[in-house]
């Protein structure tokens, strides 16, 4: 049967990474839902919803019979005032989960960033730690250190999702996505590069959120760049991701 997803930041990067990846999968029926509505140059799948996440009315009635959620809305930028994070990031957040758990969701996969954990780049550690030869690698068991309040807000983000599944049994997939880059990997960038995620590994890796069963997991989300300083096991193990691109192998 049809998996009915409910997908949040519907319109943007990551957004239309997932879409138009997993846009001829027959097994969802999708619900797109954004602030942004939809924009005549992208096609779209399923019916779209324009909202905003802090709306709790609309998020609830997004939510009727939705089977998964995978939540991408809110503010990206890693300089994102407080102003901002607090109600997009953490409020609507926390909108998103209790709506689910409402609403007899099964799943949600979380957003989640790099910046949750940014302060590791200390200056001892950098810039070797973005190179090949280096050790140092970060699991997702570690705790959050932010370097903004930004990654505050992810890191609060996967919090309250561990209270949902704690609490309500809400099987929660925090994703601490690297760097989304369409096409190549980041240009002159060696801390993008270690960290690049593909547009087919994104759709992919959210697929496998959808579809893999877990009860509260936190991964990394990049594709299999030979540089890299956040481990995909975690991903590979529960999730089943088959990451197929490489940013030091990039035609
Ligand atoms: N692009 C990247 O490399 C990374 C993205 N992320 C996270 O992935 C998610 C998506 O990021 P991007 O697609 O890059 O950002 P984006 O800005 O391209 O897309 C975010 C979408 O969310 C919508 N949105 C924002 N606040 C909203 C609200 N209150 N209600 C409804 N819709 C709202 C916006 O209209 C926009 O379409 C964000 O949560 C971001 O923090 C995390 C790490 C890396
Ligand atoms: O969380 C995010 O991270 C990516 C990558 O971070 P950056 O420090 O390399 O720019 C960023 O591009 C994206 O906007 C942000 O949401």
């Amino acid at each position: 049967m049809a998996q009915s997803v409910l997908l949040t930041g519907a319109s943007g990067r990551v957004g239309e990474a997932i879409v138009d990846g997993l846009a001829d999968e027959r097994e969802y029926e999708w619900r797109l839902l954004d602030r942004d509505p939809p924009t005549s140059d992208r096609d779209y799948p399923g019916e779209f919803v324009v909202a905003d996440i802090t709306d709790e009315d609309a998020v609830r009635e997004a939510m009727e019979g939705i089977d998964a959620v995978v939540h991408l809305a809110g503010d990206p930028r890693k300089t994102a005032p407080w102003e901002s994070v607090l109600p997009n990031n953490i409020d609507g957040t926390q909108t998103v989960y209790e709506a689910a758990v409402d609403a007899g969701v099964e799943k949600v996969a979380f957003a989640s960033s790099n910046h949750a954990v940014g302060a590791y780049e200390t200056d001892e550690r950098t810039p070797e730690m973005y190179r090949e030869d280096d050790e140092f690698q970060l699991e997702g068991d570690e705790l959050p250190r932010p370097g903004n309040l930004y990654g505050v807000s992810k890191a609060t983000g996967e919090l309250l999702g561990r209270y949902y599944h704690d609490e309500y049994g809400l099987s929660v997939v925090c994703v601490r996505i690297g760097n989304l880059t369409k096409d190549h990997p980041p240009i002159d960038y060696e801390r993008g590069q270690a960290m690049w995620l593909s547009h087919r590994d994104c759709a992919h890796l959210f697929d496998r959120c959808i579809r893999a069963e877990y009860g509260y997991e936190i991964v990394y989300g990049i594709s299999d760049n030979d540089r890299k300083y956040y481990s995909i096991d975690r991903a590979r193990d529960v999730l089943g991701y088959e990451p197929q691109d490489n940013s030091a192998r990039h035609d």
